[in-house]
């Protein structure tokens, strides 16, 4: 299961109960992840249903468009998720300052994944 969290910045992290609930998630005590995944579902986004469908082509060439930074970051979480190692957490904190790239980032994400038929629970919470 996969969890893609927007949030700001670090200080709005520990002042929310996200802070709270990556500690369970990292602590991997069952009965409170479950509770931290009904969180999360509850904090479903829109993002995911806004996301188009995107040929091969499309993923190619968008890529390239990706900063240096975003692509690191898309390397790492794809290739977490792709290879299914259960003995990693996937749960993900994408955070910048405002403007950064962090949504059309996880957008991309999200297309990449689809196209290789991985099954996903997305969740973008942003703290205003
Ligand atoms: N690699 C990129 N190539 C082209 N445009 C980009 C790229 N990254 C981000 N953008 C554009 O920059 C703008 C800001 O990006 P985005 O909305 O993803 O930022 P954000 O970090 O999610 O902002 P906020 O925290 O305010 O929600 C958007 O118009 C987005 O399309």
């Amino acid at each position: 299961m996969t969890k893609l969290i927007s949030v700001s910045n670090e200080s709005e992290i520990k002042r929310e109960e996200l802070f709270d609930l990556n500690t369970r998630a990292w602590n991997g005590e069952e009965k409170k992840l479950k509770n931290a995944c009904n969180f999360i579902y509850d904090g479903i986004s829109s993002l995911y249903y806004r996301t188009t469908e995107a040929t091969a082509h499309d993923i190619a060439v968008q890529v390239e468009r990706l900063t240096i930074k975003q692509r690191s970051h898309f390397d790492a979480i794809v290739d977490c998720i792709s290879t299914g190692n259960r003995n990693q957490s996937n749960l993900f904190f994408i955070d910048a300052p405002t403007g950064r790239g962090k949504t059309f980032l996880i957008d991309f994400i999200i297309k990449s994944l689809r196209r290789n038929n991985n099954k996903m629970l997305i969740s973008s919470y942003g703290i205003k």
